[in-house]
């Protein structure tokens, strides 16, 4: 039997009413891989990572995350998920060091009551992401990087092996995103599987192994000196010269 791969999105369609945000998405990413998500404003790249984590339904197609469904491997702490800093309630009253414990829940049965494995996995996130010092802060009192790096804490003590991130780097300060792109690469050297959306064009060469450019269709799926050919990226973000 041949291994599934660690992602795969499969003639996904999504819209929102009238607007038709993804048209027959497909995509297959393998393990160990670091794949940036491009495109312009609307082009449906929080929508196909909400579709992947199921927090948008598709109107047709299918998402198997290690060949399972999205949502079992959810429940087995396969698939992570940062989201958008807009989409959290940054005065919900929970401290960093509980926010990275609730990527410890789907290991620790129904009643959650954290045992020593889960309070180091905790402490080792805490480490990696440097928030260590930060951990009995409230999370709205961070910085926007730092938030984002608890996000990605929860992430690394969950065990996620397909970890989707939006827009990680957006109003972040260079020291955060010089720990997120290592923590990142660490991640992918340990064998999961990352899809990042970003803005920052500059920065996928450095940090992806994979782009993909998205218009509501998948433009291109590659290495990044494929996909980031001025021909390419016109077409993405609708700069085409009339025929
Ligand atoms: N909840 C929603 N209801 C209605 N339309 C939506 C909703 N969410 C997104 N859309 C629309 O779907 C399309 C794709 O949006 P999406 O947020 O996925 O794009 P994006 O590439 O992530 O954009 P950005 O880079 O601006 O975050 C856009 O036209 C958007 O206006």
């Amino acid at each position: 039997m041949t291994t599934p791969p660690a992602l795969e999105v499969r003639e996904v369609t999504v819209r929102y009413g009238d607007v038709l945000a993804l048209d027959n998405v497909t995509v297959e990413i393998g393990r160990g891989v670091v794949c940036g998500l491009l495109g312009a404003n609307g082009s449906g790249k929080s929508t196909l990572l909400k579709t992947i984590a199921e927090l948008v339904t598709p109107q047709s197609g299918h998402v198997r995350i290690h060949g399972l469904p999205p949502a079992q491997a959810r429940k087995n702490g396969l698939l992570g998920y940062v989201p958008q800093s807009e989409q959290v309630d940054w005065a919900f009253p929970v401290r960093v060091i509980d926010v990275v414990m609730m990527g410890r829940y789907g290991h620790m049965g129904l009643t959650r009551r954290p045992r020593k494995s889960d309070r180091d996995a905790v402490a080792e996130a805490l480490e990696r992401t440097g928030l260590t010092d930060l951990a009995h802060r409230q999370i709205g009192a961070l910085s926007g990087g730092q938030r984002k790096r608890a996000f990605i804490a929860r992430g690394i003590a969950q065990g996620a092996t397909v970890f989707l991130l939006d827009e990680p780097f957006a109003g972040v300060d260079k020291p955060s995103e010089r720990t997120i792109v290592r923590v990142l690469r660490e991640m992918r050297d340990e064998g999961a599987t990352l899809l990042v959306s970003t803005h920052d064009l500059a920065g996928v060469g450095e940090l992806c192994d994979e782009a993909i450019l998205l218009h509501r269709r998948v433009l291109a799926h590659g290495s990044p000196d494929r996909v980031l050919v001025p021909e390419l990226m016109l077409r993405a973000f609708g700069l085409e010269e009339p025929a």
